[in-house]
């Protein structure tokens, strides 16, 4: 990709949504029965996906967004220029809190969300975000 998608109109939405659809299919949501699946846009232009993964212990389930940014790392890292999320009807989900934290983290500043109240960005969904800057100098340098 030469260069960032900037406004919502040059994402390939269905094409995420179909991504997102794809990866419910292989969620592990005994518990619930309410398999997710998510997918993004980085920035290198590849789509990368997450289901979520439940257990036992109900609280150590991974959401999607879990699965999705273990995916990003383990496919060469980047960073999420937009995300979306569906339940097993296909609706568009609106990720939970702990995952938009989780999401803010590893989001371009204006990262772009598919909501059921359509499109908003990251800080629109997590306005003053607690993130690595708020740790000033006690952040350690990059790996
Ligand atoms: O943003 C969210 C919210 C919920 N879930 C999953 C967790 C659990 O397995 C199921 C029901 O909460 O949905 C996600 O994957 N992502
Ligand atoms: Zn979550």
């Amino acid at each position: 990709m030469s260069e960032l998608p900037s406004a919502s109109g040059e994402i390939d939405w269905g094409r995420l949504r179909d991504a997102a659809a794809e990866a419910m299919g292989k969620a592990y949501a005994p518990y619930s029965n309410f398999p997710v699946g998510a997918a993004a846009l980085v920035t290198d232009g590849r789509v990368i996906a997450g289901c979520n993964v439940e257990n036992a212990s109900y609280g150590v389930t991974l959401c999607a967004e879990c699965s999705l940014v273990s995916a990003l790392h383990m496919s060469g890292g980047g960073q999420l220029v937009a995300f979306t999320c569906v339940d097993g009807h296909g609706n568009i989900l609106m990720p939970c809190g702990r995952c938009r934290q989780l999401l803010f983290e590893h989001a371009v500043p204006g990262m772009m969300l598919e909501t059921v109240s359509g499109i908003r960005t990251i800080d629109e969904v997590l306005p003053d975000a607690f993130g690595p800057r708020t740790l000033g100098e006690y952040r350690s340098e990059p790996q």
